[in-house]
């Protein structure tokens, strides 16, 4: 018995775990937060009945996010917690009880919205932002202050009779406008959408380049202010405070005397949120007084004097009127729940995706079955279940389409896939169109103004097929197109052109040879010295090469056995296009570093990280990716953290600072 509950509470933490690490560290969670929330409640039970079975590493007492490798790691002088969760106003009014008996003197909350992002502790010295850290494991985050500093909404310099020093914290989080926005720029560039804002403002921090980071348009509230010693009495004072010396802080938050004025503001909030222009996933309540917030103190993992309540997703019922399927640029086939239109979180939903065959066997669809739709932190709503009181049993079950919708091609579906997809990758319409969309992206060709609605219509038009057709377009021809001006036609002719320049690393990566990513043709164009080389190497020569295993190496031998893909070469090299190494690509310096691996951590000053690894490169060096005994030399720059204390654990790897490493090269600075 008490081994069966031993286990079950094991592969609780360890399912936690997992879920912990998709969400906070890939910013990819895979089930529903409300989901996430009922195993992690289950896990606290079992544990509360079986002391026994006490872990200080449980997920119910730590914080679930942790530090990475890429940023400095920096301890916080106070501690950041999670919050408490509470679902419905039992819990809350249960919270209140034990407020009150704890303190037994009146008490009044603080309700605010809870920001649907990452949080943020902000270090202000002498009204100057001096530090900006993620929570981490809320014991040490990472340190991203350049990329904090790209938020317009966090002041650099603060004004008015603020503290000499002290840490403010808050969330950073994207409104749903430049959600969008990103959205539309990845379908250009034919990325895949993200997700939702929450898992893309939390991403973006985690950027290593804050000119990118500037790009995603974050925003910032911030909610909390933390010293050893505090300007106020309460936390509702201190709000007004920050915000005088320049915070923007939430407009929304409300100073409520009763627990009744808190549920009023729930209430109001749990519609009233879908008219906000970001998304906010629950109410947070705080005991205002920072004497009473004192007494009540900590547990291991949350604040005692506050409590969020979390919204549920709304769900609604309606009617499935048909499945389509959509073919993908990359052949992939997403089948989509055509629904008779509902009102479901402020917004009309017509459609729900279905992923693929398996969710539609395990949701047992039938054709007009009465389906649950929900909204969670996906983009797309999705359908979690079906009212079978209203089947029809004359309706049969979806039968799965064994062809393209797109070209009539028989379908396959890939071992270990759940996904079908069109073989046909040369002249399936949307295929063609990826491809050639791929073509022109800013990492491959790099061809400005010819976005995905241009190609799609010369396509239409039978002008390009391929993309060795863009070379031969004319100006005549674009003009007639909807929307083209005499000033954009001439921009996408001047682009093509240019594109000539483009080195064949990147041409490479843009001709679209599946599996072959921006890393992949980058190693290939070091090993290769033209593409005539390349298409000579047999997969036995190509998994030779670094990084090349059987399946790419396939995949590039049968890209060159197709002679339409000959043909599109031939044409490429005709027009110019680079198919051969440039003198940069292969400009070498020295062998100074032959044979010697090199690893740049912390914030370096110097040079930037792109170019030291260059130097290497250029020296005869290798760059590598994590400590291990392979590392020679670990070249460290300003705030050093995890990376430095294993290669000192090591003990054979050799540090460096810049000028040594500097030094090194022969190179003066
Ligand atoms: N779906 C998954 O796989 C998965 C995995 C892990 C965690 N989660 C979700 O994350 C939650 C746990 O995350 P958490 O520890 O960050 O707790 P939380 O999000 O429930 O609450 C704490 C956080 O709320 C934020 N916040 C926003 N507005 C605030 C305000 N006005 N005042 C104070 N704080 C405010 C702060 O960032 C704070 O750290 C879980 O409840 C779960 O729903 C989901
Ligand atoms: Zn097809």
């Amino acid at each position: 018995m008490s081994e069966n509950i031993q286990k079950k509470i094991e592969d609780l933490r360890e399912e936690l775990h997992q879920h912990n690490y998709n969400y906070y560290t890939l910013d990819e969670p895979t089930i529903s937060d409300f989901e996430f929330d009922l195993k992690l409640k289950e896990l606290q039970e079992l544990e509360e009945k079986h002391p026994e079975f006490y872990d200080s590493n449980s997920p119910t007492s730590r914080v679930g996010g942790e530090i990475t490798k890429n940023f400095p790691t920096v301890q916080h002088q106070f501690r950041m917690y999670s919050l408490d969760n509470s679902y419905d106003f039992n819990d809350l009014e249960d919270w209140e009880k034990r407020v009150q008996k704890a303190l037994n003197e009146p008490v009044e909350f603080v309700a605010e919205l809870k920001y649907d992002g990452a949080s943020i502790s902000i270090l202000y010295e002498n009204g100057k932002l001096k530090e900006a850290v993620t929570r981490g494991d809320g014991f040490q985050g990472d340190e991203i202050t350049p990329n904090v500093k790209t938020i317009s909404e966090i002041p650099m310099q603060l004004h008015g009779d603020y503290p000499d020093r002290f840490f403010i914290r808050g969330e950073i989080y994207l409104t749903r406008k430049n959600f969008d926005k990103i959205n539309k720029r990845r379908e250009e560039e034919g990325l895949d959408p993200f997700m939702n804002p929450r898992n893309t403002a939390s991403g973006s921090l985690k950027i290593q380049d804050s000119a990118e980071v500037r790009k995603r348009g974050l925003s910032a509230v911030l909610y909390q202010y933390i010293s050893s010693e505090f300007p106020a009495k309460t936390h509702w004072e201190l709000l007004q405070k920050a915000k005088s010396w320049g915070f923007h802080i939430s407009e929304q938050a409300k100073l409520c005397k009763t627990l009744d004025e808190v549920k009023a503001f729930i209430t109001h909030w749990d519609t009233a949120r879908h008219q906000l222009g970001f998304d906010i996933d629950g109410i947070v309540i705080k005991v205002n007084d920072l004497s009473q917030q004192r007494t009540l103190g900590y547990t291991a993992k949350s604040p005692r004097w506050a409590m969020a309540y979390k919204f549920k997703a709304e769900k609604v019922e309606t009617e499935l009127e048909k499945v389509t399927y959509q073919v993908g640029r990359t052949g992939a086939i997403t089948p989509v729940a055509n629904l008779k239109p509902v009102l479901l979180a402020g917004t009309v939903v017509k459609r729900a995706s279905l992923h693929n065959e398996d969710i539609i066997k395990k949701l047992g669809l039938h054709e007009h079955d009465f389906v649950f739709v929900e909204k969670g932190g996906e983009i797309i709503p999705k359908i979690v279940g079906v009212n079978l009181e209203k089947r029809d049993p004359e309706n049969p079950e979806i039968q799965y389409i064994k062809t393209c919708p797109e070209c009539g091609t028989e379908l396959v579906k890939i071992e270990d896939q759940a996904i079908h997809f069109c073989p046909n990758e040369l002249h399936c319409p949307p295929q063609v169109v990826g491809r050639m969309i791929h073509y022109v992206s800013r990492k491959a060709l790099n061809i400005e103004n010819l976005g995905s609605e241009t190609i799609e219509q010369l396509y239409r038009e039978k002008l390009v097929e391929n993309p060795a057709d863009f070379y031969a377009l004319t100006k005549e021809q674009l003009l007639p197109l909807e929307r083209m001006a005499e000033k954009s036609a001439q921009n996408i002719i001047s682009g093509i052109e240019k594109s000539k320049e483009i080195p064949f690393e990147k041409v490479l990566y843009g001709i679209g040879i599946k599996h072959v990513g921006e890393t992949v043709a980058k190693k290939l164009a070091k090993n290769f010295e033209s593409i005539d080389e390349l298409k000579k190497a047999t997969a036995a020569e190509l998994i030779q090469v670094e990084d090349i295993g059987g399946k790419i190496a396939e995949s590039i031998v049968a890209f060159f056995e197709n002679s339409e893909n000959q043909l599109m070469i031939e044409r490429l090299k005709s027009y110019g296009v680079q198919l051969e190494k440039g003198e940069s690509t292969n400009e070498v310096l020295s062998n100074v570093l032959e044979n010697k691996t090199f690893l740049f951590t912390g914030k370096l000053s110097l040079f930037t990280r792109d170019d030291a690894e260059a130097m290497v490169e250029k020296h005869g060096g290798k760059n590598i990716s994590a400590v291990s005994k392979n590392l020679n030399y670990l070249v460290v720059g300003e705030k050093a953290g995890s990376k430095l204390k294993k290669a000192q654990d090591i003990g054979i790897i050799e540090i460096l600072d810049e000028q040594q490493f500097l030094d090194l090269l022969g190179t003066p600075s």
